[in-house]
C-alpha cells in the first residue's frame, strides 16, 4: 500500500513538473519562420524587394514571422491583426528603433527624431513640431504656402510645351519648397522645364540616395563584428551623403542666424523659432544645440519630400491606367470647384471621392512599405509566441494593406471600397484602422501626418482638376510599368513622364 501511494505521489510531482516544463516551452516558442543559414541567418532570403519576399514568406509561415538576420531576431507583422498587437497593444515596449548605420552615420548619431530613443528628447522634438508645425492651427497658418507652392507647380506643367515633364520630380520641387518655406521662411529649390533646377535635381537625388541606402539591410547591423568592414560599402556611402547634407544644413543654419527669417506674412518659421529657443539663456528646458537642429531639419526633409512626392507619382499612374476611376474624380472636382479657379484646401472636406482615391491609393502605394523598424524594449508574449527583448520589429503595412482575407481583389485599384455602401466605408488612414496604416500606428506614428495627408489630397485633386495627362514617349496607359523599386521609400522603378493638356479657364493658370 505504502509502496503505490509512494508511486502516485512521485508519479504526479513528475507529471506536474512535465506540464509546466512543456507549458514553459510552448510559452517561449517563437514564431515560425524559414530556417536560418549559419551566422547570416535568412538576410539573404530577402532579395532586392523585401517587402514583397516578406509577404511572399508570410503566405508559407503565418502573419506572426521569426527571421533571424545575422545575429538579430527579427519578428514581422503581416496582418491587421498582429500589427495590433505590436502597436496597440504592446506599443509601449515597442517604441524604440533599433540601432543602425543610418542613424548613426547620417542622422548625427541618433540626435535627431526619427531615431531619438523614447524619452524626454524624444518628446522635446515632437511637441516642438507637433505644435510649431503640425497643429491645425499652425496648418492653417501655412495654407497658404501650400497653395502658391501648387500654384507654382500648376504654372511649371502648363508652359512644359513639347518636352515631357518628370512628374515625380516636379512634385519633389514642390513638397521640397512647400516645407522649406514653413521651416524656413524661403524656397530652396527651383522649377526648369520637365523637372526642377540643377539644384532641386542635387536635393532629390540626395534624399532618394538616402532613402535608398536606409533600405538596405546593411549586413553591419546585424552581425556586428562585420561592421568594420562594410561589406556592401553601405557605410561609407552614409558617410559622403552625411557630408553633403551637413554642408546644405550648416548653410542654412549659418545664413539664417545671420540674415534671420526672410520669411513673410508675419509668420515665423520653424528655423528662427528653434535658434530663439536656442538664445534663450533661461534655458526652459527646450534648448537645443545646433546639431540637434540641423538633424531635425535633416528629418522634415528626408520624410516629409520623397513620402509625398511618390504617393502622388503613384496616383497619377493608377488614374492614367483607369481612366474611368479618372473622369469619375474630375467630374466632382467640376462640380465643387467649377473651372474657373485652382483647387483650395477648404475644398477637400466636400470631395468624397478624390478622399477615397487618396485611400486607395495610400493602400496600394504606401510610401514606407515596411514603415519605420521599431525594437522590443523587453521580451514579451505575443499571439503565444515569445518575443525576445532586443527584437527588431518590421511591420509589413504593403503586406497588410493586400491581404485578401481583408480586402476584395485587393490587387485592383477600386476606391468605390471606401465609399458608403463600399466593403471599407469607414476607415482611415491614420492608425486607428491597422488593415490600412500608411503612416504606422502608436507612439511613434508619422510625426507629419496631418500634413502629408493634406498635402497629398491637394495635390492629386489640383492636378487632375487642372490637367489631362498624356503618356510621354507614346506609352500606352494599359502597358504602363507599375514596377516598384524598394527603398525606405518605395519609388516608381520607371519615372512617370507625362505630357500635361490643361483643361481649366486660360486665367487659372496665370494666377
Ligand atoms: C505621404 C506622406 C507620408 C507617409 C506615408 C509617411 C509615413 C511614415 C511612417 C510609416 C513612419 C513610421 C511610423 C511608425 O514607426 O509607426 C513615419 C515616421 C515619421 N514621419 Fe512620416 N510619412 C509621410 C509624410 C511625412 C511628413 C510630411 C513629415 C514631416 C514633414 C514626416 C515626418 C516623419 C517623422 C519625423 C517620423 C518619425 C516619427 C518618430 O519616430 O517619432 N512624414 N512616417
Amino acid at each position: 500500500m505504502n509502496t503505490t501511494l509512494t508511486l502516485i505521489v512521485y508519479t504526479s510531482i513528475l507529471c506536474l513538473f512535465l506540464y509546466s516544463f512543456l507549458r514553459r516551452r510552448r510559452s517561449v516558442r517563437l514564431p515560425p519562420g524559414p530556417r536560418p543559414w549559419p551566422i547570416v541567418g535568412n538576410l539573404l532570403q530577402l532579395g532586392p524587394k523585401p517587402h514583397q519576399s516578406m509577404a511572399a514568406l508570410a503566405r508559407v509561415y503565418g502573419p506572426l514571422m521569426h527571421l533571424k538576420m545575422g545575429f538579430v531576431n527579427v519578428v514581422v507583422a503581416a496582418s491587421a491583426g498582429v500589427a495590433e498587437q505590436f502597436l496597440k497593444v504592446h506599443d509601449a515596449n515597442f517604441s524604440n528603433r533599433p540601432p543602425n548605420a543610418g542613424a548613426e552615420y547620417v542622422a548625427y548619431n541618433y540626435q535627431d527624431m526619427v531615431f531619438a530613443p523614447y524619452g524626454p528628447r524624444w518628446r522635446l522634438l515632437r511637441k516642438i513640431c507637433a505644435v510649431h508645425v503640425f497643429s491645425a492651427k499652425a496648418l492653417d497658418d501655412f495654407r497658404h504656402v501650400r497653395q502658391e507652392e501648387v500654384g507654382i507647380l500648376t504654372r511649371a506643367l502648363a508652359s512644359a510645351g513639347q518636352t515631357p515633364a518628370r512628374l515625380g520630380q516636379m512634385l519633389n520641387v514642390c513638397a521640397t519648397n512647400a516645407i522649406a518655406r514653413v521651416m524656413l521662411g524661403r524656397r530652396v529649390v527651383g522649377h526648369r522645364h520637365g523637372g526642377g533646377d540643377e539644384k532641386a535635381e542635387e536635393f532629390k537625388a540626395m534624399v532618394v540616395e538616402l532613402m535608398v541606402l536606409g533600405g538596405v539591410f546593411n549586413i553591419g547591423d546585424f552581425i556586428p563584428p562585420l561592421q568594420g568592414f562594410d561589406l556592401q560599402g553601405v557605410i561609407a556611402k552614409l558617410k559622403k551623403l552625411h557630408k553633403r547634407f551637413d554642408a546644405f544644413l550648416s548653410g542654412i543654419l549659418e545664413e539664417h542666424k545671420i540674415n534671420g527669417s526672410q520669411g513673410s506674412n508675419g509668420y515665423q518659421d520653424l528655423l528662427s523659432m528653434l535658434i530663439s529657443l536656442n538664445d534663450d539663456s533661461d534655458g526652459a528646458g527646450g534648448k537645443l544645440t545646433d546639431t540637434e537642429i540641423k538633424a531635425l531639419l535633416l528629418n522634415l526633409f528626408a520624410a516629409g519630400t520623397d513620402t509625398t512626392s511618390s504617393t502622388v507619382e503613384w496616383a497619377i499612374a493608377e488614374l492614367i491606367r483607369h481612366p474611368d476611376i479618372l473622369a469619375q474624380a474630375q467630374q466632382e472636382l467640376d462640380s465643387v470647384v467649377g473651372r474657373d479657379r485652382h483647387v483650395l484646401e477648404s475644398d477637400l472636406p466636400q470631395l468624397h471621392f478624390l478622399q477615397a482615391v487618396v485611400k486607395e491609393n495610400f493602400r496600394l502605394h504606401p510610401s514606407t512599405p515596411l514603415s519605420l523598424p521599431r525594437m522590443a524594449d523587453e521580451s514579451c508574449e505575443i499571439n503565444g509566441y515569445f518575443i525576445p527583448k532586443g527584437s527588431t520589429l518590421l511591420v509589413n503595412v504593403w503586406a497588410i494593406a493586400r491581404d485578401p482575407d481583408l480586402w476584395s481583389n485587393p490587387l485592383e485599384f477600386q476606391p468605390a471600397r471606401f465609399l458608403p455602401g463600399g466593403e471599407r466605408p469607414v476607415v482611415d488612414v491614420k492608425g486607428n484602422d491597422f488593415e490600412l496604416i500608411p503612416f504606422g500606428a502608436g507612439r511613434r506614428v508619422c510625426a507629419g501626418m496631418s500634413l502629408g495627408i493634406r498635402m497629398v489630397q491637394l495635390l492629386i485633386a489640383t492636378l487632375i482638376h487642372a490637367f489631362d495627362f498624356d503618356l510621354a514617349d507614346g506609352q500606352l496607359a494599359e502597358t504602363l510599368s507599375m514596377e516598384e523599386a524598394y527603398g525606405l521609400t518605395l519609388q516608381r522603378a520607371e519615372p512617370l513622364m507625362v505630357h500635361p493638356k490643361p483643361r481649366l479657364a486660360p486665367h487659372v493658370y496665370q494666377t
